[in-house]
């Protein structure tokens, strides 16, 4: 079942084109991402299908509900962390989820959900006084606080440092196990890559590709390279004949294996069969990265 449907969605601002043609739709359950360059139109499409903001065309339908005539009824079943929300810098982080948890009809246990995102030593401390990590896992708890059925998360670890970074993942994980619906707005390929069911990489406004991260990548190359060393001569044609092989070339000290299928498998195989030992093996595929610039042009 589509929880989120969106078909033809366009905006522009004074004229200029910030969103056209975009349709995507997102199952019941699923992490899916928005990804693309500062100024793609992701957070105009987000706010679209949150209904904080009136597009100019399309249809948009969240939980069967539209976004702008059934605001109301809407408002209870989702939930929204937006880029660069702000708190008044003296509430503590108990009254600000105490406040938000009125505002819900059949809000979830705020004090529990204090304890489970890792802000219980923070209970009682003023946002401003929050590091910019318990920050944004504040946040995350507000959104959650009306325990919507949608989430909707922007730029979620923009400006934190890795391990903060990480420790957010670790939350969107256990945020998947409880079976909410998340639409997770990144412009992190990793984090993409580690979070998302699906994906949808928007460029220029437009949804440019639509698919799993390993989906896309492979569309654009499913090659693989293995590289290694080998001690002494080395007859080439060892490996030429494995049909898994296009090429074998030399890179300095290296072999560098290029083919496709099971190719670590195959390669092995036929090194151990002739007791040749390969030192510093490693395997290179194309990462969501490569995948990005060959649908855009563009690199992060
Ligand atoms: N309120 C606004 N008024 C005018 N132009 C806007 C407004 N909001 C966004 N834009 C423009 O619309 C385009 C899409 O912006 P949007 O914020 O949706 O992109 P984004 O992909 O979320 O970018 P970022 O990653 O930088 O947040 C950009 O060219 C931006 O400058």
């Amino acid at each position: 079942m589509s929880v989120i449907e969106v078909s033809n969605l366009h905006k522009a601002y004074r004229g200029k084109v910030a969103v056209q043609e975009v349709s995507f739709a997102v199952a019941e359950g699923e992490i899916f991402g928005i990804l693309g360059p500062n100024g793609a139109g992701k957070t105009t499409t987000v706010e679209c299908v949150a209904g904080l903001r009136v597009p100019d065309g399309g249809m948009i339908r969240v939980l069967g509900l539209d976004p702008r005539r059934d605001a109301t009824k809407l408002h209870t079943q989702v939930g929204v962390q937006l880029q660069e929300s702000q708190l008044p810098e003296r509430l503590k982080v108990w009254e600000a989820l105490h406040l938000y948890a009125s505002f819900y009809p059949d809000p979830l246990d705020w004090e529990q959900l204090i304890v489970d995102w890792g802000l219980a030593e923070k209970r009682a401390t003023p946002y401003a006084k929050l590091s910019g990590g318990q920050k944004q896992r504040l946040f995350i708890t507000l959104a959650l606080v009306g325990n919507p059925k949608v989430v909707f998360l922007d730029e979620l670890t923009t400006g934190l440092d890795p391990q903060a970074r990480r420790e957010t993942w670790e939350l969107i994980e256990k945020l998947r196990r409880t079976g909410v619906t998340v639409v997770l707005v990144t412009h992190f390929m990793e984090e993409a890559e580690r979070l998302c069911d699906r994906l949808a990489v928007i460029d220029d406004g437009q949804v440019v590709a639509l698919d799993t991260p390993a989906g896309l990548v492979s569309k654009v190359d499913n090659r693989q390279r293995i590289r290694f060393r080998v001690a002494g001569q080395f007859d080439e044609r060892l490996l030429t004949g494995i049909p898994e092989v296009s090429e074998v070339a030399h890179e300095g000290s290296h072999l560098v294996v290029t083919g496709r299928g099971d190719l670590l498998y195959a390669v092995t195989s036929v090194l151990a069969r002739n007791q040749i030992v390969a030192a510093d093996l490693r395997v290179e595929q194309a990462s969501l990265d490569d995948a990005f610039v060959a649908l855009t042009g563009k690199r992060f």
